[in-house]
């Protein structure tokens, strides 16, 4: 018996459907405010529906930043759980920003918490973080496999302080981060159209020539926009990695709202600056 369509088969085949872009859904307090809203579980509430109303039904991939949700408790959870069962019935890929990560035992217990289809936030993927060893991500890269969702381990991240700990060289004189891409790589061996298991790489590192992007899995690029990198930076940033990029951007679209159709002409434009972008490559 064969089981469900693995995430990168399903991204793949959305990507090219929809396009590359993915959009945050980050409720910060501030936009909050801007949008009208109060900054409570109402407010929350109608600005994670007016994005998932905006654009769910056109992006390839929503990302729920679950931080903002989680500040509200047990109802803002709630509103999460809402959201990303409202983008995936429009069509949107759900991958949850949570950067969840910790020892294999615990670490099992955050992966059904995302990646069991009996969960009530179950999503398409999930973000981890592999700084307590690459090891400790094997209970959720386990799931993900039987349960055909996927991981996005953070590789490259796009603040600048990240640069400590992932670019430390190893003993064997590769970057923590070139390691972090390695063990994808080696997860994502022989999958076609692409890999499930996928990296998160900024869009904002400049030059990463010194890399090897190749994991055949998808590169998620935050940092477009509110971060300072633009669409025009894709191809000098990931190189002919750039098909299986995933930018990412939050704030960049969301500051156009409340209203729903100024929000999907932001997305619009990005999709579109990121289309001639790649184009080009
Ligand atoms: O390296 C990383 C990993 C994750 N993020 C997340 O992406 C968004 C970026 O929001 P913008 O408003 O587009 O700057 C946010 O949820 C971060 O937690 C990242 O920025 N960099």
């Amino acid at each position: 018996m064969s089981g469900p369509e693995p995430f990168g088969a399903r991204l793949r085949r959305a990507m090219d459907a929809r396009g590359p872009l993915c959009v945050g859904i980050d409720p910060h307090a501030a936009l909050l405010a801007e949008w009208g809203l109060n900054d409570d579980v109402a407010g929350l509430e109608r600005f994670s529906r007016t994005v998932v109303e905006a654009v769910a039904d056109r992006v390839a991939v929503l990302k729920p930043q679950s931080a903002f949700f989680e500040r509200f408790g047990s109802r803002g959870i709630a509103v999460l759980e809402t959201s990303v069962a409202q983008a995936r019935a429009a069509g949107a890929l759900v991958v949850m920003d949570a950067k969840r990560g910790d020892i294999g035992s615990t670490m099992a217990a955050y992966a059904e918490s995302f990646l069991h289809p009996d969960s009530p936030l179950f999503s398409d993927a999930l973000t981890v973080s592999p700084y307590l060893g690459y090891g400790s991500l094997s209970p959720a890269v386990a799931l993900a496999r039987e349960s055909g969702t996927g991981l996005f381990v953070l590789a490259l991240t796009s603040n600048p302080e990240g640069g400590e700990v992932q670019h430390a060289v190893r003993a064997d004189g590769r970057s923590v981060g070139a390691t972090m891409l390695g063990h994808l790589a080696a997860e994502n061996a022989e999958e076609t159209p692409l890999g499930s298991f996928g990296a998160v790489v900024g869009a904002t590192l400049g030059d990463l020539s010194s890399y090897d992007l190749d994991i055949n899995g998808p590169l998620l690029a935050p940092g477009i926009g509110a971060q300072g990198a633009t669409a025009a930076d894709l191809p000098a940033v990931f190189g002919p990695a750039v098909r299986n990029v995933v930018p990412s951007v939050s704030r960049g679209v969301l500051r156009h709202g409340a209203d729903v159709v100024a929000l999907r002409d932001a997305a619009e434009r990005f999709a579109e600056e990121i289309r001639t972008a790649v184009a080009a490559v």
